[in-house]
């Protein structure tokens, strides 16, 4: 079955201090017995401290990268068992901000979801176009070639660790959100080429969030799509009264 989801992406925000006093608030303020997963990826200095601070409550704690080798001389770098030794089994791989920045390629990209795959993590799997593939209708391919590159050479048996985050570049921090519709037709397409590629089975089950600009202004209308299952939030993650409220259009 899948699952509703919000995550919060926190980037590189939040001191220790600051991670701890949002934890608090969400603690506090979240409504309890609700259907939505949360999830918040605080980065990780702050990781094994928000596992042991959330301990007892529903809200899960994932990473924002993962190395792709088990260990060894990789100066600056977390491995997946590193991040299963404080408690973090879930891990966003593919963010835009990865493959810009830092080079992350397609290959790599499958690698590290092999890595956390192998160590029974679940993936939170970034893919998005950019606004030039947008503006030269090449989009859909460009979110193909992602999936192709990424996924499909997992089996389907694979495939239930693995979410899908839909994050069109052109609306990361840009307070520019695609539209319900463009987001539906997206994620519509998404779950159509997960159906070509294994099963109905798979494709139904396979949980796809929306990211970019989610705001409580215009979460519910996103959510309200039947292949929108949530979303991964960025900017108003940093505020609790906003996440909370992002997370209550979800329910
Ligand atoms: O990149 C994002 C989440 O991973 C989205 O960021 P914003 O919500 O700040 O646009």
């Amino acid at each position: 079955m899948r699952h509703t989801i919000v995550a919060g992406n926190w980037k590189m925000h939040k001191t220790y201090s600051e991670t701890h006093t949002l934890l608090d608030e969400l603690i506090t303020k979240l409504p309890s017995g609700k259907e939505v997963e949360v999830i918040v990826a605080p980065t990780f200095t702050n990781l094994a401290s928000a596992v042991a601070h959330l301990e007892g409550t529903n809200i899960q704690v994932a990473a924002q990268n993962v190395h792709q080798a088990e260990g060894g001389a990789f100066t600056g770098e977390i491995s997946a068992q590193m991040l299963l030794s404080v408690g973090v089994e879930t891990v966003i791989i593919g963010h835009s901000e990865r493959r810009h920045y830092f080079n992350e390629t397609d290959a790599v990209l499958a690698d590290k979801v092999n890595t956390a795959l192998r160590h029974n993590m679940r993936v939170i799997f970034c893919i998005g176009e950019e606004l030039k593939d947008r503006e030269s209708k090449q989009y859909l391919n460009v979110i193909f070639n992602q999936l192709t590159d990424g996924l499909f050479h997992l089996s389907k048996d694979q495939w239930k660790n693995i979410v899908i985050a839909y994050e069109p570049v052109w609306a990361i921090g840009t307070g520019e959100t695609a539209s319900p519709e463009q987001a539906q037709e997206i994620h519509a397409f998404i779950r159509q080429e997960i159906e070509r590629k294994y099963d109905k089975n798979v494709a139904e089950n396979t949980s796809i969030l929306y990211g970019g600009s989610v705001k409580p202004s215009n979460a519910k209308e996103i959510f309200s799509k039947p292949d929108v299952d949530g979303g991964l939030i960025g900017g108003a993650a940093l505020v609790a009264d906003d996440f909370i409220a992002i997370i209550e259009a979800a329910n």
